[in-house]
């Protein structure tokens, strides 16, 4: 599903280079929950964001779908991640004046479909996220956990084989965050997502299938 080989990423402050990651080599299977651990700077977020195309590698190659990032074009890149991956973020990211169906639609709206259409979807995704009853509320009339349980709605809408998960528990307490890590599981095993999530919590990477460890810009199974 996702395919890294030799992944260097380095920062360059002024004169200084900071090396982030060093020759990573990970290969992500259909259906695998995966987590990344290590401890914080370890390069984990980055890893991350370069796994799902926001941010590009310094060298090396990225695979999503059989298909390498690198060679492909800004607008095809943009359309492949709205379409096949779908980001959660630890602060929700949610748009605060939007209500919550508002919020979910997104990106169909960004792709410029008939949101009429997705009527049904959306139904469907309420439901499993437990949403249904507040679909015209504002993220600031939700709990953190329910804020981040739209936020997984909104990542499923366009229905991505994959989900990345930066921290998704992070700003939660241990009841709304068992309520998360058991939203993902479920997302995984019924609906056959790939999942890659960052977690500084051993709690919180027992829900996954792999542990990958980050240290040092390196990566430890
Ligand atoms: N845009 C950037 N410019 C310069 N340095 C950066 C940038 N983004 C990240 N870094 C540096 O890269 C290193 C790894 O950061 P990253 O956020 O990937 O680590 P992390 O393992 O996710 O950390 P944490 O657990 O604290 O979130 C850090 O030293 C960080 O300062």
């Amino acid at each position: 599903m996702i395919q890294a080989l030799d992944l260097c990423k380095t920062y360059k402050l002024g004169e200084v280079s900071i090396a982030v990651l060093k020759d990573v080599n990970i290969a992500i299977n259909q259906g695998e929950f995966v987590s990344l651990m290590g401890p914080s700077g370890s390069g984990k977020s980055t890893l991350l964001y370069l796994l799902g195309g926001l941010d590009k590698p310094t060298s090396g190659s990225i695979t999503v779908k059989g298909r390498e990032l690198s060679v492909m074009k800004d607008k095809e890149e943009s359309e492949m991640r709205r379409r096949e991956i779908g980001f959660v973020f630890q602060f929700y990211n949610l748009v605060p004046n939007l209500n919550l169906e508002e919020n979910i639609m997104l990106p169909i709206l960004l792709d410029g479909k008939n949101l009429k259409k997705y009527k049904s979807r959306l139904d469907e995704i309420l439901e499993l996220v437990g949403l249904a009853d507040r679909r015209k509320h504002t993220p600031r009339e939700l709990s953190g956990g329910q804020q981040q349980r739209v936020a997984i709605a909104r990542a499923l809408v366009n229905e991505p084989d994959i989900i990345l998960a930066d921290e998704p528990t992070g700003n939660l307490d241990s009841k709304a965050g068992t309520e998360i890590l058991e939203l993902f599981k479920k997302i995984n095993k019924e609906k056959n997502k790939t999942i890659v999530q960052v977690t500084h919590s051993h709690e919180a990477a027992q829900y996954g299938t792999r542990l990958i460890n980050v240290k040092d810009g390196r990566v430890w199974e």
